[in-house]
């Protein structure tokens, strides 16, 4: 399988150590347009890809087109592109908010797949949403497939309407998760701990407990219980939580990112 990638950045990279790792495509199989001469350089010699500033060069006999530019920098790559394309060509966009309409519509190209995938793929531990337009056959559906789950786990949809909330929830997610470990980790500091050990123990509880969460299957509110003995100390930092308004404070940030997902399609 060739593989064009236009934009090499954070998760054009996560998405291609991910297609390497799992041997859906051989590194000098793929190709990666990327208007910056020092990524381009970063590209050749750690992952092996072959490298390009050329954009109408990466897509030529290319079977599948990654679109991992960031949603501005759509218009220069759809100026380079349009009409260029071979209708067996299956055009893949990650890009943040950008419709399949306008993706069709500015590439005057039929087969468009729209993910939103997000950078724990980097680690094989990725979650992407996709939705696909009715020119994409089955084949093309398989191959888009197959490379989203050598990030992770994948999850089609008919509502593209779901491809702005998922960039709110997961898209954006580990970013969330990030704040909240930093926050965790600073807190730990305060109480004595060395960074490295503050660190260690946040880490360990996150992952552990993102782990347990799936591997029990159980609701998390339970889980939660499990932990917070009566007048216990868990108690005390939920209500210090409670009283913040900590859900409410999470669902504004979620719309607030909802919100942008929506106005950088529009
Ligand atoms: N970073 C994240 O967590 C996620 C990002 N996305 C989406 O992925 C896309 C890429 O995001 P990142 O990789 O984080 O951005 P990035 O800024 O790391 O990478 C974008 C790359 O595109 C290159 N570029 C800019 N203009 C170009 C052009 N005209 N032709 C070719 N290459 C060009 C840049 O030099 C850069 O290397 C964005 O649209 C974003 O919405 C989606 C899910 C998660
Ligand atoms: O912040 C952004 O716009 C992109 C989309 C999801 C994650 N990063």
């Amino acid at each position: 399988m060739k593989i064009a990638f236009i934009g090499g950045g954070n998760m054009g990279r996560a998405m291609i150590s991910a297609i390497i790792g799992k041997e859906l495509a051989l590194p000098d199989e793929m190709i990666v347009a990327d208007v910056r001469e020092e990524s381009r350089r970063a590209l050749i010699l750690e992952l092996g890809v072959r490298a390009t500033a050329s954009n109408v060069e990466a897509v030529r006999n290319a079977d599948v087109i990654i679109l991992a530019v960031k949603p501005q920098n759509l218009a220069e790559v759809a100026a380079d592109l349009s009409g260029r394309l071979e209708p067996r060509q299956l055009v893949v966009s990650i890009i943040a908010g950008k419709t399949a309409k306008t993706l069709v519509e500015g590439l005057k190209h039929q087969s468009v797949v729209r993910v939103m995938p997000n950078t724990p793929a980097m680690v094989n531990k990725g979650m992407s949403v996709w939705t696909a337009t009715d020119a994409v056959n089955d084949n093309q559906k398989e191959t888009a497939r197959r490379i989203l789950s050598a990030m992770g786990e994948e999850l089609f949809t008919f509502d593209e309407g779901d491809l702005d909330k998922a960039t709110a929830l997961s898209g954006s997610g580990p970013a969330y998760f990030f704040l909240f470990m930093e926050a965790l980790i600073e807190a730990g500091v305060r109480m004595g701990f060395t960074p490295e050990t503050a660190r260690q123990l946040t880490l360990q509880t996150a992952v552990g407990s993102a782990e347990f969460a799936r591997q029990s299957g159980k609701d998390l509110a339970e889980l939660r219980k499990m932990v917070t003995s009566p007048g216990g100390t868990t108690a005390e930092a939920l209500k210090v939580f409670e009283t913040g308004g900590f859900k409410e404070l999470v669902n504004n940030s979620i719309e607030a990112a909802l919100r942008r997902a929506r106005e950088l399609g529009s």
